[in-house]
């Protein structure tokens, strides 16, 4: 296995900077705009913008919540381990609402897929944007593409794009990954 570095905690850092000024100058005070993670790889990323939004700026209200994939995805019926969801916590109104879907690699769009069949549970938002740190480009098997992106990455179908949080893995980094 070999790893090559993507980006270093600096670069990540920028990046995070600059995704919260996108989202700044397009949803403005966020009264009108929630933030939900999109399980589980999504989480850490959004607690950083959204300690960003919260200490760098002059916002004092910010929805932030996570959305589970796990019964979503078109394929969890030929999974043969059993499969544990992980939680969903939206407690608050979507219906209406600018809804920010926030996760770390896009790749094929499955999961965005999933993603907006899922968040219909809780209601009919006004608009669905999508956050993302990494975007895989030319890998998509769905007509989907990201909103806001972090950085876009050019990688083959047997490479790895895995993303570390210092709060997880004691630093932030964005490694390529070849088996
Ligand atoms: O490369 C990839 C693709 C999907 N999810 C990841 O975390 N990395």
């Amino acid at each position: 296995m070999s790893q090559k570095v993507l980006l270093h905690a600096k670069e990540i850092d920028i990046i995070l900077n600059r995704l919260a000024c996108q989202l700044i100058e397009n949803h403005k005070d966020f009264k009108e705009t929630c933030l939900i993670g999109l399980q589980p790889r999504g989480i850490q990323l959004t607690h950083r913008l959204a300690e960003i939004l919260k200490l760098e700026t002059e916002i004092d209200f910010l929805e932030v919540g996570k959305l589970d994939l796990t019964f979503y995805r078109d394929d969890f019926r030929r999974s043969d381990k059993t499969l544990t969801a992980n939680t969903t916590e939206i407690d608050f109104i979507v219906e209406n609402k600018n809804v920010v879907f926030i996760d770390d690699v896009l790749y094929t769009g499955r999961s965005i897929r999933a993603a907006l069949t899922a968040i219909q549970s809780y209601g009919r938002p006004k608009s669905i944007e999508l956050l993302t740190l990494i975007d895989r480009r030319f890998s998509r098997h769905l007509p989907i593409q990201a909103t806001y992106k972090g950085r876009k990455v050019d990688a083959i179908d047997d490479e790895k794009v895995k993303v570390h949080w210092k709060e997880i893995h004691d630093e932030d980094a964005v490694y390529l990954v070849k088996n």
